[in-house]
């Protein structure tokens, strides 16, 4: 994949949100505007040619599953279905290495704006972790979604392409840290989640009902993955 003409924008992007996650919410930048438990979420007021583009930023942290365990079924097709209630029909255009797909995704409509699709590259990476593993802070791992063209897009001219750039990033600590010799079970894995997102409708939206949406999507929507990630993992062998 390292040759696919994709590969330097992949590279380039991945390694920019991955920094743009890791940075703090602080300096009144972030206003937050929903929390539930360990889970926050934040946006920043944009509006590009009159279209909201509200950037949004979540942090979340769960226990009982890791990062790898998270991303994994973050960025995989065969699972999406089961947690993404937004979509209707997914497509993968394209598998340009084993770690980077192309999807076509077809998102339900959202009353009384027109139906939406986006046509994405997606690309997951473990970032190995800095200082060496002290056992308690585990690697950290990457989804980055950023919309893309391809031959094959079929241009339904039905719908409006939403323009996106996505970024799940996820670290998993041992807590309490680990005691020699005893095993680590799913109850000592405290994963650290954020999920960054600015996605631009494409077409005309309302504002108010563009940020009543993502006042009640964007929450339900990581609650509902980061417990579907638990509960299909609980019974499994941990996955660092
Ligand atoms: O994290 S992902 O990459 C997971 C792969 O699916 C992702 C998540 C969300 C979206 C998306 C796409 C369209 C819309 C809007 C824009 C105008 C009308 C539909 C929204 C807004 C409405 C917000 C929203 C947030 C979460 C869930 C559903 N709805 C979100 C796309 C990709």
């Amino acid at each position: 994949a390292a040759t696919h003409p994709l590969w330097p924008q992949i590279e380039k992007l991945t390694m920019e949100q991955l920094g743009y996650a890791q940075q703090g919410v602080e300096g009144g930048v972030w206003q937050l505007f929903a929390e539930e438990g360990e889970m926050k979420m934040y946006r920043r007021e944009l509006e590009e040619d009159g279209l909201v583009v509200d950037p949004l930023k979540a942090v979340h942290q769960v226990r009982g599953a890791t990062a790898h365990e998270m991303v994994h079924h973050f960025w995989s097709p065969d699972v999406r279905f089961e947690w993404d209630t937004s979509i209707e029909q997914m497509t993968v255009l394209d598998r340009i290495s084993s770690d980077t797909i192309i999807f076509l995704q077809l998102h339900k409509r959202v009353w009384p704006t027109a139906q939406r699709d986006a046509l994405f590259w997606s690309h997951v990476r473990k970032i190995p972790s800095s200082h060496p593993a002290n056992g308690e802070a585990y690697d950290t791992w990457i989804v980055c979604n950023q919309s893309t063209d391809h031959p094959d897009d079929p241009k339904d001219e039905k719908c409006v392409r939403v323009d996106l750039t996505v970024c799940f990033v996820c670290q998993t600590f041992i807590d309490p840290p680990i005691q020699e010799g005893k095993e680590i079970t799913r109850d000592n894995l405290l994963t650290k989640i954020t999920y960054c997102s600015v996605v631009n409708p494409g077409g005309w939206a309302p504002a108010s009902v563009l940020r009543a949406v993502y006042k009640r999507e964007y929450p339900k929507f990581l609650k509902r993955f980061t417990q579907y990630v638990v509960e299909k993992c609980e019974s499994q062998p941990i996955a660092f």
